[in-house]
């Protein structure tokens, strides 16, 4: 497929078991375009601390930052941006399901907090998504539409109450007490929310709520916003 040189970008944030990855995925399989899950880059690099034995809570916030910042340069990453391939690899490792593990998830928001980290990834990125071969690209995150791509022609804000996050996501991971699930999705977003604001939207971003909507409805709520921003329609 040719690569188009301005790919209408979709900017999705917000907080954990909003049903970014999901919602996100399915908008980009409906509309023809590519999907950029940018928390797997997060998930990803704090695979590797794990994986290099880099026992965090042992280290001070100063020398953890560094740690992880030395890091970035053997952080050979990849990720699969046609949402119907889906993988991701760092060297010649596949992590696609290693990175939804709990130690992971327990994990991501140290490496994420670290400045040079996001810095890194927010470049990799815009580059990742200003080089698909679609005519456009959901980027989902925490701070897509705010930092990794505020000027994009769609910024959209997903939210569900905590309830309704803490339910979807329990239903998923059957590993763990639906306790233990909530409790730990409730520390993450705690954690992660004091690097960046993904409960609240910025100026000229839409909120999308899908507290009350099942899963269909949600993608259609998503694709209405994306319709009516870009004026356009496309192939669906
Ligand atoms: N509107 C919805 N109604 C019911 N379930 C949903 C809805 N949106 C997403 N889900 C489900 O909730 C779970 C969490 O969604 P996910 O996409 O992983 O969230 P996030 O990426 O924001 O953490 C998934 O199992 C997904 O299928
Ligand atoms: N744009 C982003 C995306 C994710 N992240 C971090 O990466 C972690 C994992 O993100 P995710 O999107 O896979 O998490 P879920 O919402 O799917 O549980 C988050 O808890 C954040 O710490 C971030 O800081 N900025």
């Amino acid at each position: 497929m040719a690569r188009h040189s301005f790919p209408i970008l979709v900017a999705i944030d917000g907080p954990a078991g909003s049903g970014k990855s999901s919602v996100s995925r399915a908008v980009a399989r409906r509309l023809g375009f590519a999907y950029l899950d940018t928390g797997a880059a997060y998930r990803a690099l704090a695979w590797l601390v794990l994986d290099r034995n880099i026992d965090e809570t042992a280290l001070s916030d100063a020398a953890q930052a560094d740690a992880v910042t030395a890091l970035l340069k053997d952080f050979d990453y990849s990720i699969g941006t046609d949402p119907d391939e889906y993988f991701v690899t760092v060297g010649q490792a596949d992590v696609t399901d290693a990175i939804r593990s709990p130690e992971v998830s327990a994990a991501v928001s140290a490496v994420a907090r670290v400045p040079a980290v996001r810095q890194a990834l927010t470049e990799l990125f815009r580059s990742l998504a200003a080089n698909v071969d679609r005519p456009g690209v959901v980027v989902e995150g925490r701070d897509i539409t705010t930092i990794v791509a505020p000027e994009a022609e769609v910024r959209i804000l997903l939210t569900a109450s905590e309830e309704a996050r803490m339910t979807r996501r329990s239903a998923e991971i059957t590993t763990q007490s639906a306790e233990t699930v909530a409790e730990q999705l409730r520390s993450r977003d705690r954690a992660d929310s004091q690097v960046v604001d993904f409960m609240s939207a910025a100026d000229g971003v839409i909120t999308v709520d899908s507290t009350h909507l099942d899963f269909e409805q949600t993608i259609e709520a998503v694709i209405d916003v994306i319709h009516t921003r870009t004026k356009r329609a496309f192939n669906e």
